[in-house]
């Protein structure tokens, strides 16, 4: 069959999209997932996004990693409601359901606010903190993010967490409430230009290891700079909102 599709990027996580619909899109189908999100034979994207009907919400997002693994994403969030947006299904406010649960987001030219999940599953450790933000998070701090061969060992600790394993962030603090941010993701198994999920579990970690007091935490990334804001009560992180741009690229068809 002939697919359609529309390719988005959110700060350089970049996505095709699908307008799923009419539900004709074979989602089941893991290597057609892979082939699209293959860099040398399809069409190259981090991650692949279906936009659905859904009974209660405005749209139902699916999020399927470039190795065709489901699960939540943020850019990917970012992305789908522009994509929405585009196909007329919502205009600058929405309510859609995800892989982990319900997001509201509104949008100002091209600048996606996204409320994500309320925050508890956090686990600090000596020298890293574990968040659940939609997906797994492990996040580090080092010395110096330049050098900082983040392949190699984000790939390993993403592996020492047991299935599904973990995404690693590593993570280095430029004022009170600025962190340079490079993720490994796992599902892509590479570093992506950025991260979603990602930097709100940094700006979380920043924050309950006291390298902040801040609640607005500006997080430069790869591919620009995304910005995470929250509330704590008793020790539950509400009201956090991912904030950053999410731009069209181009659309084609594919055979599959
Ligand atoms: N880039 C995403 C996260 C995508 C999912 C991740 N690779 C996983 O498997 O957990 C984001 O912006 O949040």
């Amino acid at each position: 069959m002939d697919l359609t599709f529309y390719k988005y990027q959110g700060t350089g996580n970049d996505f095709v999209m699908i307008d799923n619909r009419t539900k004709t899109f074979p989602k089941e189908n893991i290597k057609i997932i892979s082939y699209l999100a293959d860099r040398h034979f399809g069409v190259g994207a981090d991650g692949i996004i279906l936009i659905e009907n859904d009974n209660k919400f405005d749209f139902k997002m699916t999020y399927f990693n470039a190795d065709g693994s489901e699960t939540f994403c943020g850019n990917g969030g970012r992305c789908a409601v522009a994509f929405a947006k585009h196909l007329n299904i919502i205009d600058t406010e929405t309510t859609f359901i995800a892989f982990d649960g319900e997001h509201f987001a509104t949008i100002k030219n091209s600048i996606i606010s996204l409320k994500m999940i309320n925050v508890d599953e956090i686990k600090v450790s000596e020298n890293s903190v574990f968040a659940y933000t939609g997906t797994q998070h492990h996040v580090e701090l080092v010395a110096d993010l330049n050098e900082y061969p983040v392949f190699e060992k984000g790939k390993k600790i993403r592996n020492s967490y047991k299935d599904p394993g973990s995404n690693v962030n590593f993570v280095q603090q430029i004022d009170e409430s600025t962190f340079r941010v490079r993720t490994y993701e796992k599902g892509v198994e590479d570093e992506t230009l950025a991260c979603g999920t990602g930097v709100t579990a940094v700006a979380i970690a920043m924050h309950i290891t006291n390298k902040t007091k801040s609640n607005l935490i500006s997080l430069p990334v790869e591919g620009g700079i995304l910005e995470v804001s929250f509330t704590v009560e008793n020790g539950i992180y509400k009201n956090v909102y991912l904030k950053g741009p999410a731009e069209f690229v181009f659309k084609g068809s594919i055979t599959i």
